[in-house]
């Protein structure tokens, strides 16, 4: 079994390819702040492992993508003393033997770099890849598998959080689509600013991107929040909440 990791600014995602059914099990997500500590990590792993009846042994390789340099420690720690191996992290190093190209490596993130390399894999053409993670995030990768550029916004729950965060009276509200574009109180006004809004943003940024290229691409979501936004779905050729899991592994056997 592969075992990629994708260490975001909210959650460390584990996610194991099985060779046998050559798919994607069930994943992982921990709480990237909580796993600072080393002990909530490690317990975290040692039950998923007992739950999902995977042994150490199963595990081949593991590949990470971290965006947070400060977990790398303990991640490569927990792979160290539960799996028994190195754990081969992502770096800009890594980038060389990939057919997908970046002008700046060394501030490409290597989960968008992931999403770029698990998309041009999987349709050879123009591609945006929306990652609705903490950041929300835009990649443009043409059918060189040139990555043309990226465009960073605050992700919806980040969003939602600095209002509760700057204001003295709103409150943190679930992301939920109000039936109304229009709010009535002030939950549904917060609901409804920022998922109609973001929705707009979307549909305005792939516009703007598709029309300043002058040409059409295929645009694949992913991100722990990528079907909140359910008002958004035609515009979205697929939903792959395993993208950037599938990247890992891609560049992880490349660089073997
Ligand atoms: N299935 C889900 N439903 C609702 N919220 C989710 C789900 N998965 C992740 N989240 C939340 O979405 C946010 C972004 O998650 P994620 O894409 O994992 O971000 P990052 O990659 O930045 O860690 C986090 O606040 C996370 O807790
Ligand atoms: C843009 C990001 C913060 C996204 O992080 P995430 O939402 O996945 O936690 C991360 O990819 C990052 O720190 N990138 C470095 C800057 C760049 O890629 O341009
Ligand atoms: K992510």
């Amino acid at each position: 079994m592969f075992l990629s990791i994708d260490a975001g600014n909210s959650n460390i995602v584990f996610g194991f390819f099985s060779d046998e059914q050559q798919r994607w099990e069930p994943v992982l997500r921990v709480d990237t702040q909580r796993s600072l500590e080393f002990s909530y990590l490690q317990k975290n792993m040692n039950l998923f492992f007992l739950e999902s009846h995977i042994s150490p042994s199963d595990i081949s390789i593991v590949g990470i993508s971290s965006v947070v340099p400060e977990i790398n420690e303990n991640l490569k720690k927990v792979v160290r003393t539960f799996l028994h191996q190195e754990a081969y992290f992502i770096t800009e190093r890594s980038y060389s033997p990939l057919k997908v190209n970046t002008k700046k490596p060394a501030e490409m993130g290597a989960d968008l770099m992931a999403n770029a390399v698990a998309a041009y894999d999987q349709y050879g053409a123009d591609c945006i890849v929306v990652d609705f993670g903490t950041a929300l995030t835009f990649t443009v990768i043409d059918s060189n598998g040139e990555i043309l550029g990226v465009n960073i916004v605050p992700g919806l729950k980040t969003a939602i959080k600095s209002l509760f965060t700057n204001t003295s009276k709103l409150p943190e509200v679930q992301l939920e689509l109000p039936v109304s574009a229009i709010g009535k109180d002030t939950i549904h006004s917060i609901q409804a600013g920022i998922l109609y809004g973001y929705a707009g943003l979307v549909r305005g940024m792939l516009e703007a991107i598709k029309n300043e290229l002058a040409r059409d691409f295929h645009v694949i979501a992913t991100g722990g929040l990528s079907k909140i936004l359910t008002n958004l779905e035609g515009e979205f050729d697929k939903i792959d909440k395993n993208l950037t899991l599938k990247g890992i592994k891609l560049i992880t056997e490349k660089n073997l």
